[in-house]
């Protein structure tokens, strides 16, 4: 297989970043955070004082921020209208804002579309992580991985990450943007059928990222086995 497509999903601090820039940084891939996305057009919506629980506004705005993503898994870098927004894209505003946006349709269809750009270009190969990537953007992914981890294992990542946070608010806030992203009506956040599911609760990251390397190899090799008896024919 000359290059290969993984499609890492989940919800929220079950290690898809993490786990997705290693792999891809390990097997020379490149890497897409399509939830940094997601969250750049929410931070512009946010600028723009467009109120994110506006479906219609934020629709009609849906087109007009450029939003640009870096691929390397060493580097990943985002910018709206040619402006850095790695940071401004993590604060606990947009955080709370981003499942309104990302539930409207508009910007979902726009946002699939540059996910499946990026995708394409990328020629030998790509990690790509989020909600609806082995169900909706990548249907074709050669891997599919759906990680989870308990909400407990979840809130005591995220509250680590956020130095001094609350392990009980980080806990509700998680497993209400969960709730949200899995009910909404356009491309909730779901396994995809064909997916492996790894459960992360007792796992380090360490073995996750072996795990999942593991997995995209043996996939290589099964599809290589396939095309040399093709080749054959
Ligand atoms: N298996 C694991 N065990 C312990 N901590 C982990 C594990 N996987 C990820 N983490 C940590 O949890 C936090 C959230 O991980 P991240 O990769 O950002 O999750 P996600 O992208 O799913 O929200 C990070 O600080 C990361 O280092
Ligand atoms: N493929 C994706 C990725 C993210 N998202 C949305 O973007 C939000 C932020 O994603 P993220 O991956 O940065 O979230 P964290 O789990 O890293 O905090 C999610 O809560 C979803 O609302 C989505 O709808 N579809």
């Amino acid at each position: 297989m000359e290059s290969v497509i993984v499609a890492i999903d989940g919800p929220s601090g079950t290690g898809k970043s993490s786990t997705s820039k290693a792999v891809a940084a390990k097997l020379g891939l490149s890497y897409l955070d399509t939830g940094a996305q997601y969250r750049a057009i929410t931070w512009w919506m946010i600028s723009n004082g467009i109120d994110a629980n506006d479906a219609d506004a934020v629709a009609d705005a849906a087109g007009k921020p450029v939003i640009v993503s870096g691929t390397d898994p060493s580097r990943p870098t985002i910018t709206v209208d040619g402006v850095d927004a790695s940071g401004p894209i993590r604060t606990e505003e947009v955080t709370s804002r981003v499942s309104a946006v990302s539930a409207v349709p508009e910007v979902r269809a726009l946002i699939t579309e540059l996910q499946r750009s990026i995708a394409r270009g990328a020629a030998g190969g790509i990690v790509v992580e989020g909600r609806d990537i082995g169900t909706t953007v990548l249907p074709d992914a050669d891997l599919k991985i759906f990680l989870t981890a308990s909400p407990e294992a979840r809130a005591a990542r995220r509250s680590g990450e956020l130095k001094g946070a609350d392990v009980r608010a980080t806990r509700e806030a998680l497993v209400k943007r969960d709730a949200a992203d899995s009910s909404r009506k356009t491309s909730p956040l779901a396994k995809a059928g064909d997916a492996v599911e790894v459960d992360t609760t007792e796992l380090t990251l360490d073995q996750v990222i072996e795990c999942v390397v593991t997995l995209v190899e043996e996939r290589r090799s099964a599809t290589e086995g396939t095309e040399k008896r093709a080749g054959a024919k």
